[in-house]
């Protein structure tokens, strides 16, 4: 055991301000290319055992950042720490990666296909065949197992290059648009997977520009647009970054109560809607109650993280995020 002065106490045990031990903390991480900033001063820290979600629109810097972290390529300034080590490629073995660029041998069969895979991570290929059949087996593809990979439907094959990713028991998985390509079954299958990753102690860190996923799925996000890093941490206190909205039904339509009401208030329908007021429900409802407002409903309602988006990121990064074809429908 190491013991170090400055940001990090013990090797390989790297902790945050909350005192969690971090599967990735990457600081000020710059990359250029023929002069161009991809990524722009990229910081990040993810807490082992989380599902963590780099959300941006196409060409915001996700894939150069994921492949920063896995040592694919080097950072022109900055430095990263993986699983405990300055140098991601010595920790290869630990970190399952599926790229963006989907691709397997279409001569190979999916088993041989994941044992390959495996092999490439330092599994002994019969153990690789054994798991890959097993793999495949245990996510309802056991059919599939003799098939080439020639023969699969797109979507399949991208679950047969997802379980080779997977085979060699990563502590560490990294998916680079992993929702992409795959139709809404498929979609819920590889949430399911994600989920019981990360209940077994894996970390999971994944790219997206569909806002939904990282919602549904994500304890953390980072959020990425034209390289940088405006936010990144908590869903909730991204959520959090804006004030809850008030959705108000009254009986009376008119009264001193109407004075309660911030100056943002809008009636739709039978609704009010408007912001939660700095000073909170309590006077807010005391206000309406004195002034006869007869409460039907009232219900307070956080912001979601596309409104969060909006706010960190700005309108042109969310308008650029919706205008992805390839998710059309699909949301
Ligand atoms: N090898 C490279 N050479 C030159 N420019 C590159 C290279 N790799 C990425 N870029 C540029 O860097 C920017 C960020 O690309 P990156 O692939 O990291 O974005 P992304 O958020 O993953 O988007 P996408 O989902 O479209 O891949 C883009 O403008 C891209 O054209």
């Amino acid at each position: 055991m190491k013991i170090e002065l400055g940001t990090w106490a013990v090797e390989g045990n790297e902790v945050d301000a909350a005192g969690r031990e971090l599967a990735i903390e990457a600081r000020g991480l710059v990359k250029r290319f023929d002069g161009f900033t991809a990524v722009d001063g990229v910081d990040i820290s993810v807490p082992r055992g989380a599902i963590y979600g780099i959300l941006g629109p196409n060409g915001a810097g996700k894939t150069t950042t994921l492949r920063m972290l896995l040592g694919i390529i080097d950072p022109d300034e900055g430095h990263r720490r993986v699983l405990g080590h300055d140098r991601p490629t010595d920790v290869a073995r630990r970190i399952g990666y599926l790229p963006e660029e989907r691709g397997l041998y279409p001569a190979m069969k999916a088993y041989e296909a994941i044992a390959f895979l495996a092999a490439l991570r330092g599994v002994p290929l019969k153990e690789g065949r054994r798991r890959g059949r097993e793999l495949l087996e245990e996510n309802g593809l056991g059919y599939a197992a003799d098939r080439q990979i020639r023969q699969l439907s797109k979507g399949m094959a991208q679950q047969v290059q997802l379980l080779g990713t997977l085979v060699h028991k990563p502590d560490l998985v990294v998916l680079d648009e992993p929702f992409s390509g795959l139709d809404a079954l498929n979609q819920g299958k590889l949430e399911r997977l994600i989920r019981q990753l990360a209940a077994d102690g894996t970390t999971v860190i994944f790219s997206t520009h569909v806002i939904a996923h990282a919602e549904r799925m994500c304890n953390q996000v980072a959020i990425i647009a034209g390289g940088k890093v405006p936010f990144a941490g908590p869903v909730d206190v991204a959520r959090d970054r804006l004030r809850p909205q008030v959705r108000l039904e009254t009986r009376a339509q008119d009264g001193p109560w109407r004075a309660a009401l911030p100056a943002d208030a809008r009636h739709e329908g039978a609704f009010w809607h408007f912001t939660l007021p700095e000073s909170g429900v309590e006077p807010l409802l005391r206000a309406l109650i004195e002034g006869d407002a007869g409460i039907l409903s009232l219900s307070i309602e956080r912001a979601g993280l596309h409104d969060a988006f909006v706010a960190i990121a700005g309108e042109a990064a969310a308008r650029a995020l919706e205008a992805n074809p390839e998710e059309e429908g699909r949301r």
